[in-house]
């Protein structure tokens, strides 16, 4: 018997189904962001990354232009099982005409389009609030200048019409989130106004109806960032309520609360009150330092909360991190790969026998079974099903992107 079938056996002994959870695994569409491949550079020729996030590190072979950034992309998606996402930021523009970030259209990605199109790939969508001399003083929705304020929502919703066209061209709903970055660094003398800003500029923003078929509207909020870390315009609370009351998705990201605090806790109560949900999964240490996305507690309770609330369909799971000290398209695969173990290992839980014995009150048993679960052969299930998608099992993947750093990347100035 081989390793896959014991292990089918294994998990049939305790009521689980593994092929239901493989083909349940194969129609998971993680959405892989393209701002780790140059560590949230994009193709605008700006110098400095700014709006209180950063990429550390120097690792050689960051891809330069749209060519390298594809190539790079097209190596970590063969190391990848099944079909995804791609999610990209308005700072990826790929034009020769010379078009600031409020005149862009969607025929300036219509090479990603392409892209995507020729891989079966869906696209998800950003504007791109940062990085921007209009957003130096580190205010863009909720800036006190209404000509600034304009700009930034001039943008927003030129990306929102760039979301919708990469939905109706890819038959797929494309989600378009905004994050901006503005806060004050210290204890500012008036919250509420610049709230109040930023509430009426996403209510214009929104004010266009689009066509739901195409396209989800986000908002993500945060605590704070480098520079902001007193005051954050766009906080939890602020795009909680706004998001209730005007119909757009949360964005969740998993590095953007107090570090006690847990997505996977709040996702179950999102799903109470929203019809969908958004997510960033990432990796904060200490702080949002969006680190690569491991295998570990929260990524798990994440995945599990999505998988036992019967929410595949309403969460969109997309990835956010930058490491730039470590190879790219590794940093890609293990995140993605990470995300996609973490969903199967939700898969092969028995819930239902988990959610009796919370009931019933047999805790006793509850964490025995529960920490008996975690050396169950989910290890043999996942090797099976990159197999079966073409993919290398174990770390297989690794001496292929080793071949890729030694034949592309390192040849890179
Ligand atoms: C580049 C992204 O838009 C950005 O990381 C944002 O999603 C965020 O999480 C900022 O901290
Ligand atoms: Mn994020």
């Amino acid at each position: 018997m081989s390793r896959f079938e014991s292990a089918k056996e294994l998990y049939k002994a305790i009521g689980v189904d593994v092929d239901t959870a493989l083909k349940k695994l194969a129609g998971i569409r993680i959405s892989l962001h393209c701002w780790q491949g140059d560590d949230v550079s994009g193709f605008e020729n700006r110098s400095a990354l700014s709006g209180g996030i950063a990429a550390t590190g120097n690792y050689p072979g960051k891809a330069r232009n749209p060519d390298e950034l594809m190539a790079d992309i097209d190596q970590a998606l063969q190391l990848i099982p099944g079909k995804h996402k791609l999610n990209l930021h308005a700072s990826y523009a790929i034009t020769d005409e010379k078009v600031d970030r409020d005149q862009l259209k969607p025929r300036h990605f219509d090479q990603w389009l392409q892209f995507a199109r020729e891989r079966g790939l869906g696209l998800d969508f950003n504007p791109t609030l940062f990085s921007h001399p209009k957003a130096a003083d580190g205010l863009t929705l909720s800036h006190p200048d209404r000509e600034i304020r304009r700009f930034w929502i001039e943008h927003c919703k030129a990306s929102r019409k760039i979301a919708a066209y990469f939905g109706k061209e890819l038959g797929s709903v494309a989600l378009n989130n905004i994050w901006i970055p503005d806060g004050y660094k210290d204890v500012p003398a008036d919250r509420f106004t610049p709230r109040q800003r930023l509430q009426e500029s996403l209510d214009e923003i929104f004010s266009e109806k689009l066509d739901e078929k195409y396209i989800a509207d986000s908002v993500e909020s945060k605590v704070f960032g480098i520079g902001v870390e007193s005051y954050t315009v766009g906080s939890h609370e602020f795009y909680l309520n706004y998001a209730a009351r005007n119909h757009v998705l949360c964005l969740l990201d998993n590095g953007h609360y107090h570090p006690t605090e847990t997505v996977s806790d709040k996702i179950p109560s999102m799903l109470l009150f929203y019809e969908r949900l958004a997510l960033h999964v990432t990796r904060p240490v200490r702080w949002d330092s969006d680190h690569v996305v491991l295998f570990d507690d929260e990524t798990r309770e994440i995945a599990k909360e999505i998988v036992r609330c019967d929410a595949l369909d309403r969460v969109f799971i997309g990835l956010d991190f930058f490491d730039a000290s470590i190879n790219r398209i590794s940093a890609w695969v293990v995140g993605m790969r990470n995300m996609q173990k973490a969903l199967l290992f939700a898969l092969l839980l028995p819930h239902e026998k988990l959610k009796a014995l919370q009931n019933e009150g047999n805790f006793t048993e509850l964490m025995a079974l529960q920490e008996e679960l975690k050396l169950y052969p989910a290890g043999d299930v996942w090797n099976h099903f990159c197999e079966t998608h073409n993919v290398p099992p174990m770390q297989d993947w690794i001496k292929v992107v080793q071949g890729y750093e030694k034949n592309v990347l390192a040849k890179r100035g």
